[in-house]
C-alpha cells in the first residue's frame, strides 16, 4: 500500500498523461497499467488556457486520483498559481511541485521549489516535490513537511534510466516520507531496478506515451513495478566476488 499523506493507493504506478498521440491509445494504456494516479501539467490544459486540449477527455477522470503538477513554472510564484488555480478547478490539492530551474536540461530549480513547498504547505495542500537526486534537498523538505519526495532518475524525457543509483539510495534510506522515482525512466528494467532499490512508486510518462506499442508497454511498467516491490520486500541475496556452489555438499539438509 502506497501512503501519501491522507490518501493510500494499491498501485505503486504513476503516469503521466502527456504526449500520447492518440487519445484513445492513452486511456487503453492508462486502464492497462492500473496506475490510481495520474499526473497531468496544469498549463497545458484548458483550465489554464481556453485554447489547450483536455490531456484528460478520454478517461472517465473519477476513477483516479488527478495529481496536478505545475510543469512549465519557473518560479515559485508561478507554481503556486498554477497549484491555486487547480486546486479551485475542483482539483485533488494534491499538487506534483515541478519549478524547472534549466530549460535544456529541464533541471528542477532547488530554491524555487523549495520556497513553492513552503508556501504551499501553509496553504493546506498535499505537496509532493519533484527534485534531482539531491539528498541533503531531500532531507530539508522532508523536515519542511512534504508528503512525499520525488527525486529524477535521469532528465525528464530522456530515457537514460537510474543514472545515480547511490544518491536515490541515500534519498530512500533517510526518507520518512515516500520516495517516487520521477522522470528519465526508460525501460521496464529502470522501472524494476527503481523498486528494487526501495523506492515506494515510480512516475513515468514518456517510456509509455512514446513507445511503439504504448499500451504494451504501461502493461510492461505495471508488472515491472509489482515484480521490483516484490524483489525489495522479498530481499536479494549479496553479491559476492567469487562463486557459490548451488549444490553444496556441506552444512545443507541432507533428508536423514
Ligand atoms: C508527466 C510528468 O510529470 C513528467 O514531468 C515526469 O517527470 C515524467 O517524466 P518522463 O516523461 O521522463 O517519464
Amino acid at each position: 500500500m502506497l501512503k501519501i499523506g491522507e490518501f493510500s493507493f494499491q498501485s505503486r504506478l504513476l503516469l503521466g498523461t502527456g504526449k500520447f498521440h492518440d487519445y484513445d491509445v492513452q486511456k487503453q494504456a492508462v486502464a492497462v497499467s492500473e496506475a490510481e494516479i495520474l499526473t497531468f501539467a496544469v498549463r497545458r490544459m484548458n483550465i489554464f488556457e481556453a485554447h489547450q486540449p483536455d490531456l484528460l477527455d478520454k478517461l472517465d477522470v473519477t476513477k483516479y486520483t488527478l495529481l496536478p503538477n505545475t510543469a512549465g513554472a519557473k518560479t515559485a510564484e508561478e507554481a503556486v498559481r498554477i497549484a491555486k488555480l487547480a486546486k479551485a478547478s475542483g482539483l485533488c490539492d494534491m499538487v506534483k511541485v515541478e519549478v524547472i530551474g534549466d530549460d535544456k536540461t529541464l533541471l528542477p530549480d532547488p530554491f524555487e521549489t523549495f520556497e513553492a513547498c513552503r508556501i504551499l504547505l501553509a496553504e493546506g495542500f498535499t505537496v509532493l516535490p519533484y527534485i534531482s537526486d539531491d539528498v541533503v534537498l531531500a532531507k530539508r523538505l522532508e523536515e519542511l513537511g512534504v508528503h512525499a519526495v520525488m527525486p529524477a532518475a535521469a532528465p525528464i524525457g530522456s530515457g537514460r534510466g537510474i543514472v545515480n543509483p547511490l544518491n536515490l539510495r541515500f534519498i530512500i534510506e533517510q526518507a520518512k516520507v515516500p520516495v517516487i522515482v520521477d522522470a528519465g525512466i526508460g525501460s521496464p528494467a529502470d522501472a524494476a531496478f527503481a523498486m528494487e532499490l526501495g523506492a515506494d512508486g515510480v512516475l513515468l510518462n514518456t517510456a509509455v506515451s512514446g513507445a511503439n506499442d504504448p499500451i504494451m508497454m504501461a502493461h510492461a511498467m505495471k508488472l515491472a513495478v509489482e515484480a521490483g516491490r516484490m524483489g525489495y520486500e522479498a530481499g536479494r541475496i549479496p553479491k559476492k566476488r567469487y562463486a557459490a556452489a548451488s549444490s553444496p555438499l556441506e552444512g545443507m539438509i541432507t533428508g536423514e
